[in-house]
């Protein structure tokens, strides 16, 4: 759906993006995090089409964002992490003047404006100024300025600074919602812990360069399974790799590993009882959380 390739951006003086490659693809939800002064911002704008790059390509659904700069505002969704809304209008007002610079009919805004409204959960604020909103809100009206001419791809810049936990925890429920109405988004955030409940993927930029692209949420039949013993057992390592079909990933100790399973629930079922079978004191045997915070560090870490 996105595709970036050998991106080079400089502002006078400073390459903020330094050959920057990568793929996106259809349906999922991307985290681009880094630390500040990274590049997301800079590489948003090259992808929404405002800035424009030394050289490089990006193709967004088939168009071609450096050539096509207008085409591919028609098709993305951007919003800036500094925002603005127009304070002497009526939420309706900002809507509907979005909805027709984005090329919507007089005739439809109305529809448009009562689809994106409900989707956001802001119907009841369309006669409010933009002033009078909590920020929560004010993000959501942005956000929906954003989507009202429902792009298949949505790029937003820090969309949860600012907000407090509930709404942060709305957020995260609305780009699920956009993701199962078929968008792909692309969001750039330092809130990990978040990002954790949404994010399918996870693009590590750092001083200007891609370094990690990892998938956040691997299926889950493949995801490392957790052996914890009640108590330590003499060669653990050897009678793991007895198994069929188990491939041990670690065992540094003699009580605990981590094991891959290539099955399905059926074959957790058959490793289990070959654990007990085996007189394995077992007393947790369960799939690992992925935890982003520590990706993300150990990523950083290791790149610097
Ligand atoms: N208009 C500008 N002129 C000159 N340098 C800039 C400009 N905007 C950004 N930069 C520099 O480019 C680099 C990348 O900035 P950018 O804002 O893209 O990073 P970021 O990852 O979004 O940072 P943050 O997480 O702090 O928002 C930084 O070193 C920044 O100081």
């Amino acid at each position: 759906m996105i595709s970036v390739d050998k991106l080079i951006f400089e502002y006078p003086g400073l390459r903020a993006l330094d050959d920057v490659s990568f793929n996106i693809a259809a349906g999922s939800i991307t985290a681009l995090v880094g630390p500040n002064g990274a590049g997301k911002t800079t590489l948003l704008r090259c992808m929404a089409a405002l800035d424009q790059p030394v050289s490089g390509a990006i193709n967004i659904a088939g168009i071609d964002v450096l050539e096509q700069p207008r085409d591919c505002h028609r098709i993305i969704g951007y919003l800036s992490d500094f925002f603005g809304l127009y304070q002497r209008l009526t939420v309706r007002q900002c809507l509907h003047y979005v909805a027709r610079a984005q090329g919507i009919i007089a005739a439809d805004c109305p529809a448009a404006i009562e689809a994106v409204s409900r989707r956001l959960h802001i119907q009841d604020r369309l006669e409010n100024s933009p002033a009078e909103l909590s920020r929560g809100l004010r993000q959501r009206v942005a956000i929906a300025q954003a989507i009202i001419h429902r792009p298949p791809v949505v790029l937003l810049d820090e969309p949860a600074s600012g907000l407090d936990p509930e709404a942060r925890h709305e957020l995260a429920e609305l780009f699920l919602d956009l993701q199962a109405q078929g968008m792909t988004l692309l969001v750039s955030s330092h809130i990990l812990a978040e990002l954790e409940a949404y994010c399918t993927d996870m693009l590590v930029l750092r001083q200007g360069k891609i370094v990690e692209q990892v998938a956040v949420k691997a299926p889950s039949l493949l995801k490392p399974f957790k052996l914890l013993l009640a108590h330590p057992v003499e060669n653990l390592l050897q009678r793991l790799q007895s198994l069929p079909d188990v491939k041990v990933l670690n065992s540094d100790d003699k009580q605990q590993a981590l094991l891959q399973l290539n099955g399905d629930a059926a074959q957790q079922h058959q490793v289990l009882k070959a654990l007990i079978v085996l007189d394995l004191p077992v007393c947790e045997f369960a799939p690992v959380s992925s935890n982003l915070q520590d990706t993300y560090l150990q990523t950083i870490r290791h790149s610097s």
